[in-house]
């Protein structure tokens, strides 16, 4: 990458993986992918080599999200150079076999862009999920599905915390993009969510390839939700759960969630306020995986992200 009159050169995205299956029980991203590695014809673009790929067999088998410990949080690099061996946690042995097929991360022989394809029970439609906010190759990315689904929506979500970011699959590629779509129950294949998932993956790789051919991308805005803060149900002092989603919360993913609105609503029917100080948009509400990571919802505020042009070295 270099930059000259305030446009951005990138080499050519030549190696591009699509990884499904990261989460065993997230349906539609596993079953795009195993119909892909049948047949290929539908991801294959002039200029480029997309390799689907299952990253975690053995949950996919079990239909549950991980066997040992999440896979999408397994790319630390204390996981990524711990010593081999059968004692490791499943997920850490396959992230290591992951980063020396795809990465090593952070490498120049990392692929360019690795698209990971997960669901989600939250009411949240399409949501891309970055995690650098300086990476103009991602955020031309972005712009690009956006127009080209309109009327349609897409959001993006920025992940870029630096506590509550994670150390994720895709998080071996130079271009990391997370795929999320929902809402779909867990180990259920939904048609409209399969489709939607299908198309945006269309439109992402229409747009690597036009970039190889040589396509200028001009400056552009792009607006982002940017992670601020996680929120867990309110707990007893045995950590047993004491109040729901509030009905009014319930689905509103996206929406703005006011100082004085309902979030939580107890057992008895007695709402519990947020008390931020200002308006935040709540996503990932009421995700079912996300009980065991004590966490009701995450909370973002919208940003406009400048792109910068960019073009092929
Ligand atoms: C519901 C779910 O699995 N969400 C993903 C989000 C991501 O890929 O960043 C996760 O927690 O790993
Ligand atoms: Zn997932």
């Amino acid at each position: 990458m270099s930059s000259l009159n305030g446009s951005v050169c990138f080499d050519e995205a030549r190696r591009v993986a699509i990884f499904g299956g990261t989460h065993g029980n997230e349906m539609s991203g596993v079953t795009l992918v195993n119909l892909w590695v049948k047949n290929g014809a539908e991801i294959q673009r002039k200029g480029l080599e997309a390799k689907p790929f299952i990253t975690n067999p053995r949950a996919v088998k079990k239909c549950t999200r991980y066997v040992d410990t999440d896979l999408n949080r397994a790319f630390s690099p204390e996981n990524l150079s711990a010593p081999w061996g059968d004692d490791l946690p499943y997920e850490v042995q396959r992230a290591q076999e992951i980063n020396r097929l795809f990465g090593p991360k952070g490498s120049p022989e990392a692929y360019d862009v690795i698209f990971d394809l997960h669901n989600t029970t939250s009411n949240m439609g399409c949501t891309l999920i970055l995690e650098n906010s300086k990476d103009h190759f991602n955020l031309q990315m972005m712009n690009y599905i956006k127009k080209a689904i309109a009327p349609a929506s897409c959001l993006v979500l920025l992940n870029e915390h630096p506590l509550l970011k994670y150390s994720t699959s895709r998080s071996v590629a130079k271009h990391p993009v997370g795929l999320e779509v929902g809402p779909q129950p867990q180990g259920v294949l939904r048609s409209n969510i399969f489709e939607s998932m299908r198309i945006i993956l269309k439109h992402a790789l229409d747009f690597i390839e036009l970039f190889n051919e040589g396509v200028e991308f001009p400056a552009c805005t792009v607006e982002v939700f940017r992670v601020l803060e996680r929120v867990d149900y309110p707990r007893d002092t045995n950590g047993n759960i004491i109040a729901m989603v509030h009905p009014n919360l319930q689905d509103c993913d996206w929406e703005p969630l006011n100082p004085g609105d309902p979030m939580f609503q107890t057992f008895e029917g007695k709402p519990i306020y947020y008390q931020g100080p200002g308006t935040v948009y709540p996503t990932f509400i009421n995700e079912a995986a996300y009980y065991e990571k004590q966490q009701a919802f995450v909370t973002t505020r919208r940003e406009a992200l400048v792109a910068s042009t960019i073009r092929k070295a």
